[in-house]
């Protein structure tokens, strides 16, 4: 048969608003099945309006999105991990809770989760390695362990495509190396991840491509390719940014 495989994501000429400019403008990329694509870009680059474009909440003034080939992606293919920071710490519901609420849109409206719902948030509970805290009140979490748990309700869904917005923001050493893994793991499984982040380390650790943005598309390719201090610095407008194994480095740039 031959012919390309349908990508899990297809972006083409892709431009999102939130009303008369465009937040972003001219994207196009693919990731396939099993691989991982990071975003990098400032503050305000339009990182964010990618993935929230990308489920349909901001509006495509232009291109085309793909989910499996298909536009508006399939019911229950998108799985997504919000900033923290957009959530109500006083949310008065357990981990475990938050964790089968990823089950709800696979159920619908009119059936109650069953035993193999409660199994597989269990599983995806276990799989960000907080399976013991199920029964602690998600408030009390840290912010890395929160971020684990959003995780493993996105995992719950059981998604072909992942969107994580900056999921790297102010985690320790454990949650990092917990939140690396589980996203390896993922991609074995065939999930393809687009993640948006300020972590060089981790582009290069788990990601084939990047994808460079400010306000448009600066770059695409394969990560180290990609990754150069040339298109860096194009990225972030700024002279003297510099780069270590982690970080871009914007002089007077508070970042995160
Ligand atoms: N709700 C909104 N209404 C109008 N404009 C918005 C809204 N949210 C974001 N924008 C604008 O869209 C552009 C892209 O913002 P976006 O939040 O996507 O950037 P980002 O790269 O995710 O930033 P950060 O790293 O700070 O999260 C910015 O110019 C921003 O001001």
């Amino acid at each position: 048969m031959g012919g390309t495989p349908t990508a899990a994501l297809r972006v083409a000429g892709a431009s999102f608003s939130y009303g008369q400019k465009p937040a972003l403008e001219d994207i196009s990329f693919a990731l396939a099945a099993g691989e991982a694509v990071a975003l990098i870009g400032p503050n305000g680059s339009g990182k964010s309006t990618l993935l929230k474009g990308i489920l349909g909440l901001i509006t495509r003034v232009a291109g085309t999105v793909e989910v499996l080939g298909e536009s508006p992606a399939p019911t229950g293919t998108i799985g997504y991990v919000p900033q923290t920071d957009e959530l109500d710490p006083e949310f008065p519901v357990t981990l475990g809770q938050v964790v089968l609420m990823g089950r709800y849109r696979t159920l619908g409206w009119l059936r109650l989760p069953g035993k193999r719902d409660r199994a597989l948030a269990a599983k995806a509970l276990d799989a960000v390695g907080l399976g013991h805290l199920a029964k602690t009140r998600f408030g009390e979490l840290s912010g890395g362990q929160q971020q684990r748990g959003l995780l493993a309700r996105a995992i719950a869904s059981g998604p072909r495509l992942l969107l994580l917005d900056e999921p790297f923001n102010g985690l320790d050493q454990e949650n990092r190396a917990a939140l690396v893994d589980t996203v390896k793991r993922l991609k074995s499984d065939g999930v393809a991840v687009l993640v948006s982040t300020h972590d060089l380390g981790l582009a290069r650790e788990v990601c084939e491509d990047v994808l460079l943005l400010n306000g448009s598309q600066v770059a695409f390719g394969p990560t180290e390719q990609v990754l150069s201090l040339e298109n860096v610095q194009r990225t972030f407008k700024a002279v003297g940014v510099e780069m270590d194994e982690h970080t871009v480095v914007v002089p007077g740039h508070t970042g995160h």
